[in-house]
């Protein structure tokens, strides 16, 4: 199977890219009556060039600086250029400018086109070979070959022929994403077939009779037909010029900067987030707030420019940005971007996008910074926990992974596993769906929270559970109720607080007593100490208590928990020591033979009042056992017997 690969021009206009297209293809690429008319190119030009093993779509831009918007929406997609220099005029303001483009456009092959030859003497070339090694010094095509020619007289022509062979073998297969898509560089009407868009194949392949997300606007459309350089194909893919006959879509609904992709990967934004790097022809810095123009793909939209480390960008510097848009675009990692002023004069420079859907972020914070050069150099994994940490509540899933990370489909899981392996990530169900969200992230909300939960058990010392919504109430407008439940879920898996239906503590939390509190507690614990066999009524102890009764039940709680008193029954309670005492008492009695109830209150010296309950709480406890009026010895002391 051949190869397919996208060629573009580039150059000053006159300088002969169309005569050079014409030469090598013989396919005239003005087709437009004006550009035949002016003897200029205004809009993009396409041609075919066939090897056996590559096949080569050919675009031609415009060289004329007024439609460098048709000439970076051409460029957009190419993996070679051919960057085009008129013997006779040398370098002019469109070779450096459209040489900057292809930088800022990340491409790595290219070949140097002197066109117009014949209009140039031995010492011009010489001159020329000079003029150009200066321009391209430490750019992609330093070491790219320079190539002769001239269209008149056919000059060059075969040897730049073969030379583009040459180089598009070497130039690397570019990674599949897996994924369909292609930015529509044109639109137009085939009478009894309807509309028609054609672009180059960025990525993935599609068939005849799949169904498309066109962006913005995120509809559905339908593929009834395929073309390729005006022949029916059953499937396109990348590197190919492709012609789509879409379904049902009047012409008036579609233009160039559309994107058609596989449903479910793009996500509108009008937030782009990437280290911008300026020009070093830029005249002035750029300000933070700059109104500019922005070209992703074959998109041209007016932006702001937001500086996130300060308040300038000067020429030929770095630094990251966010452009904010006035309408959204589809973008993915990785994807190229011009900046150009807004009145389009002059490019200001451009970058890669890093993040495609993050929200406005803070300025000048070390830990967003530092943040965003991981996502934007580190590996795959390392781009995914970013984009999940970016993604802050919302986490990622597995779709969000192609968009945010650039890796193929092919690849998701294995990164997506290896994130959650590594403890970088984890993966909660909030709702219906399972999301992926950056296990820093996660422990700094966890902080937060077990921070206000720890505030509220100091506020109330003595209170040993808070209401989930008091804890949450403060941040809840931050997170959904699912984030919230699944956070609780987690802080309570890992044993960091406990649960008892609405209310939560943090795990092991004792409450601790104020002053008078413990005063009154010691009370209390002293006054059934003394009582003995004829205990006081926990309800005694409310008037004495004034302000602190509130918290007689939890004090009761308390005393028995640290073991200083046993509760009998509702009510009812004993000093340990007298509760042991009486357990003792009534074994030893019943040793000696059943007894009635009188008999039991007698040998403890109190009231039938206590020695009821005091029976029945020992019946209970199996130490005795009730048969009529009498009470005999019951099975656990029997059992201890044996
Ligand atoms: N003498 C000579 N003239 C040439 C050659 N190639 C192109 N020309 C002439 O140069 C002029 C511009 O050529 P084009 O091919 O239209 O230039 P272009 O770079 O495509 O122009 P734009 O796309 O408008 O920027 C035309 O009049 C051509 O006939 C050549 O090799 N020799």
């Amino acid at each position: 199977m051949p190869r397919d690969l996208i060629v573009g021009t580039a150059g000053h206009i006159d300088h002969g890219k169309t005569a050079l297209i014409r030469a090598l293809t013989g396919v005239d690429c003005d087709r437009l009556p004006e550009e035949k008319a002016r003897g200029i190119t205004i809009d993009l030009g396409f041609a075919r060039l066939d090897f056996p093993d590559v096949h080569l779509g050919i675009v031609d831009v415009p060289g004329h600086e007024r439609f460098l918007r048709n000439m970076l929406a051409g460029a957009t997609g190419i993996d070679l250029a051919l960057l085009v220099v008129a013997a006779d005029d040398g370098v002019m303001p469109q070779t450096r400018e459209h040489l900057e483009i292809l930088r800022l456009l990340a491409l790595r092959a290219g070949i140097i086109v002197f066109t117009k030859c014949d209009l140039a003497s031995a010492t011009r070339r010489v001159e020329l070979h000079s003029q150009i090694r200066q321009l391209v010094q430490g750019t992609f095509l330093e070491s790219a070959p320079r190539i002769e020619t001239s269209a008149t007289t056919g000059e060059g022509i075969d040897i730049l022929r073969n030379t583009i062979h040459d180089i598009a073998k070497t130039v690397p297969d570019p990674e599949d994403a897996g994924w369909f898509h292609l930015p529509i560089d044109r639109a137009f009407l085939v009478p009894g077939h309807g509309t028609v868009v054609t672009g180059s194949v960025r990525s993935g392949r599609v068939a005849v009779g799949e169904e498309l997300e066109r962006f913005p606007g995120g509809d559905r459309i339908r593929v009834r037909g395929l073309q390729h350089h005006d022949h029916p194909i059953a499937s396109a893919n990348r590197g190919q010029r492709a012609a789509l006959n879409l379904a049902q879509v009047p012409l008036e609904s579609v233009h160039r900067g559309q994107e058609l992709a596989t449903p479910g990967i793009f996500k509108p934004s009008r937030w782009l987030t990437l280290p911008l790097h300026t020009l070093p022809s830029v005249r002035k810095p750029l300000r933070h707030g700059l109104p500019v123009r922005v070209h992703l793909g074959t998109v041209e939209q007016m932006g702001r420019l937001f500086l996130l480390e300060s308040d300038e960008l000067p020429a030929g510097e770095s630094q990251w940005t966010q452009l904010i848009l006035d309408e959204a675009v589809v973008a993915t990692w990785g994807r190229p971007v011009i900046l150009r002023d807004s009145s389009a004069e002059h490019t200001l420079g451009g970058g890669t996008v890093t993040a495609p859907t993050t929200q406005r972020l803070k300025r000048r914070d070390s830990t967003i910074l530092r943040r965003l050069t991981n996502w934007c150099t580190g590996d795959a994994m390392t781009r995914l926990a970013e984009a999940a940490w970016f993604a802050g509540v919302e986490g990622i899933d597995r779709g969000d992974c192609v968009r945010e990370v650039g890796i193929p489909i092919r690849e998701i899981d294995a990164t997506y596993s290896e994130a959650i392996a590594s403890g970088t990530c984890l993966e909660w169900i909030i709702g219906k769906s399972t999301r992926l969200f950056h296990a820093e992230w996660i422990a700094e909300r966890e902080s937060q929270f077990l921070a206000r939960l720890d505030t509220l058990h100091q506020q109330s010392p003595m209170l040993s559970w808070h209401r989930l919504v008091e804890v949450w109430e403060p941040i809840r407008h931050r997170y959904t109720d699912e984030f919230c439940q699944a956070l609780v879920g987690h802080l309570c898996d890992t044993k960091r607080i406990e649960v008892d239906q609405h209310r939560i503590r943090i795990a092991g939390f004792q409450p601790r007593l104020s002053p008078n509190l413990a005063k009154l507690k010691q009370r209390i614990v002293h006054e059934f100490r003394a009582a003995r066999f004829q205990p006081p009524e926990p309800s005694r102890f409310i008037a004495e208590s004034k302000g602190l009764a509130v918290h007689l039940p939890e004090l009761f709680e308390r005393c028995i928990t640290e073991g200083e008193l046993v509760r009998l029954s509702d009510g009812l309670y004993l000093a340990s020591e007298s509760e042991r005492e009486l357990r003792q008492r009534v074994t030893k009695l019943l040793a000696t033979g059943p007894q009635t109830v009188a008999q039991i209150r007698d040998c403890l010296g109190t009231t039938r009042k206590y020695a009821v309950p005091f029976c029945e709480y020992l019946d209970r406890i199996g130490v005795t056992r009730r048969e009529g009026d009498l009470r005999y010895l019951g099975e656990s002391v029997e059992r201890s017997e044996e």
